[in-house]
């Protein structure tokens, strides 16, 4: 759960510790950080932005992981078999994992915001640059090594695609427990629209670095109250620990300072 900076006196605001990762809350010198506020009517339409183009195939996904900070679906990254190219994206990017961020009530949880707005959860498709760089350990750390499609999700319709997920989630409840899942097709959580905003941000969660080409989806998809609540039932504590809820890990906004979002809409 972020603490919030505002508890933190100004004279130690940059050495705020995040209370889960021990690690800064804030990057001193960083000038892309993420997430952001996305205020639509700032945002500035490129003709010359290219559709994203998605394949994913099934059968590389893996297993899901509760790390204490979230769950991971991961996939099997050694191959072209599940990448996305084109958008604002000059190489194709190779699917690593998705995940989500998400609040202890639907009035917040996203780490995005749209015209101050959140939503109640937020669906991050994590990929990186296999024509540049060797491993994803290496590209984390390249300003075009990693490129990220955020999903908001809002309050309504239960979303089947997504039902298979919270199905396994019982399986892992305590931080450091893994299940294996051995096929899924994570564009099924994909809204259908193609409409999004581009720009260059930075990972959320350690390591925190400027790496990432950010894709945000400008129409959410729909999941019910239930299916959210089980994303809340899940725990940052390991087995045996006293237990704490897994909610509320999102990280604070951050500062725009020069950058301009992109829409690939008008
Ligand atoms: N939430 S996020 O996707 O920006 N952060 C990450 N940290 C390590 C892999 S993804
Ligand atoms: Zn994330």
């Amino acid at each position: 759960r972020p603490c919030s900076l505002a508890a933190c006196s100004r004279k130690n605001r940059n050495a705020a510790l995040h209370p889960l990762w021990q690690s800064p809350l804030t990057i001193p010198g960083g000038t892309r950080q993420s997430p952001i506020n996305i205020q639509w009517r700032d945002s500035v339409y490129d003709p010359f932005l290219k559709p994203l183009k998605i394949s994913y195939d099934p059968t590389t996904c893996l297993h899901i992981w509760n790390n204490g900070y979230s769950f991971l679906v991961e996939f099997d990254d050694s191959t072209d078999r599940s990448i996305i190219v084109g958008g604002p994206l000059e190489n194709q990017y190779r699917l690593k994992q998705f995940h989500f961020h998400w609040g202890a009530i639907n009035d917040w949880g996203s780490e995005h915001t749209v015209d101050s707005k959140f939503y109640p959860a937020e669906l991050h498709l994590v990929h990186w640059n296999a024509v540049e760089y060797p491993s994803f350990e290496e590209a984390v750390m390249e300003g075009n090594g990693l490129a990220v499609i955020g999903v908001f999700l809002k309050l309504g319709a239960r979303h089947e695609g997504l039902q298979t997920l919270v199905d396994a989630l019982p399986a892992v409840k305590h931080k450091d427990t893994v299940i294996e899942f051995d096929v899924f097709d994570p564009s099924c959580l994909l809204p259908s629209c193609p409409d999004y905003w581009t720009y260059a941000g930075s990972l959320t969660t350690p390591p925190l670095t400027e790496s990432v080409t950010w894709i945000i989806k400008k129409k959410p998809i729909e999941v019910d109250e239930d299916q959210l609540e089980a994303f809340r039932m899940l725990l940052f504590t390991s087995d045996g620990e006293e237990e704490k809820r897994m909610v509320d890990n999102f990280r604070p906004l951050q500062p725009l300072m020069d950058r301009t979002v992109r829409s690939s809409f008008q």
